[in-house]
């Protein structure tokens, strides 16, 4: 049976305007040791490709970026745009394969994946943050020697394959990223490096995993906070088992756990630990899915997602 809708007693609604009135306020007071806490330090927010699903949460992730700045804390967006890079290699006829959870990447597919992460899934974050007001500029790490990588290869049932232009991060220059946060802007980064072999430049760029990168970024600026946000709730410690979700774990559970872990999960895990044992005092996967979990995760008691820590104690 359905019930016309019947307008509330005039007491009854106000009372209820009061309470829905009085919880907003309660969010907001929530938030303020949080605040109070990350202000003035720098955060790296890690963006996956995969959490970029709707314009919706696109907007919403713009949002809280500019929500931090204007709190006092320094925003740092990493970038990553896997399924966008594949689509944009289909649209040109290339195939995509992976190895190891890396993109095997050919001369001609590093083109591509220059100019989608650079080029478009940066700057789309870049337009959407500057809605707001005149704060993101972007980055590459081929800009004022932001990055260095060298090539690596993976290991496929204990031998190494090489599996083309992708690197590992072998040095970050924070500079460039420290010379746009004192101007009050907010740095936007795609993960593209220049190749490094013995000390010196190639002249070639190389394909690097977002998340690794978003690591080695978050320590070089000496972060408070590394926020991975992906498309999974958090860390599973038995995946796909819904109730194994992690809300906590400190490093050396993590190294337990991280040989077990599938393909996607074992980049981000490892950019975690990374981060926490080169001092960044908590690292955490959330759920890009779910908009604002990035300020959910950063500024109320309860969190969301999976915490990194460095010990049990730590924070
Ligand atoms: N133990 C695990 N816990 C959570 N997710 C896992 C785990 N193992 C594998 N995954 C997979 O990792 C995926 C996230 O990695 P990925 O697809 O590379 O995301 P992104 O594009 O955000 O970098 C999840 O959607 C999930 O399917
Ligand atoms: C070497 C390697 O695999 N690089 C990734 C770079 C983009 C990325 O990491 O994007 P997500 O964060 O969205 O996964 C790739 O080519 O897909």
């Amino acid at each position: 049976m359905t019930h016309a809708p019947v307008a509330a007693e005039p007491e009854e609604s106000a009372s209820a305007v009061l309470a829905a009135a009085v919880e907003r306020a309660a969010s907001l007071v929530e938030a303020l040791p949080w605040i109070q806490r990350f202000a003035g330090t720098t955060v790296v927010l890690k963006y996956g490709g995969n959490a970029m699903v709707s314009d919706e949460l696109r907007q919403a992730f713009a949002e809280d970026v500019v929500f931090l700045h204007h709190v006092g804390i320094r925003p740092v967006v990493v970038h990553g745009g896997g399924p966008q890079i594949t689509a944009m290699l289909e649209r040109v006829g290339l195939a995509s394969e992976f190895r190891g959870g890396h993109r095997v990447t050919s001369p001609e597919a590093m083109d591509v994946i220059r100019m989608v992460l650079a080029g478009q899934v940066g700057r789309d974050l870049i337009g959407l943050v500057n809605r707001h007001g005149p704060y993101a500029v972007g980055l590459s790490g081929e800009d004022a020697g932001l990055l260095r990588a060298e090539r690596r290869g993976v290991l496929v049932d204990g031998v190494l394959e090489d599996i083309g232009l992708v690197g590992e991060v072998t040095g970050v220059r924070p500079e460039p990223v420290l010379d746009l946060l004192a101007a009050g802007r907010i740095p936007v980064i795609s993960t593209v490096a220049p190749e490094f072999r013995d000390g010196e430049p190639t002249g070639a760029v190389l394909n690097v995993n977002a998340d690794t990168a978003a690591g080695a970024i978050a320590a070089a600026l000496g972060a408070s906070r590394l926020v991975v946000l992906t498309d999974v709730e958090g860390l599973y410690a038995d995946w796909p088992d819904k109730s194994s979700l992690v809300t906590r774990i400190a490093a050396p559970r993590l190294r337990e756990l991280l040989p077990g872990l599938a393909s996607g999960m074992i980049p981000k895990m490892e950019a975690c630990l990374f981060a926490v044992e080169q001092g960044v005092p908590g690292a955490s996967i959330v759920d890009g899915r779910a908009p604002h979990s990035m300020l959910v995760e950063l500024l109320s008691d309860a969190g969301i997602g999976t915490q990194v820590t460095l010990t049990e104690e730590s924070a």
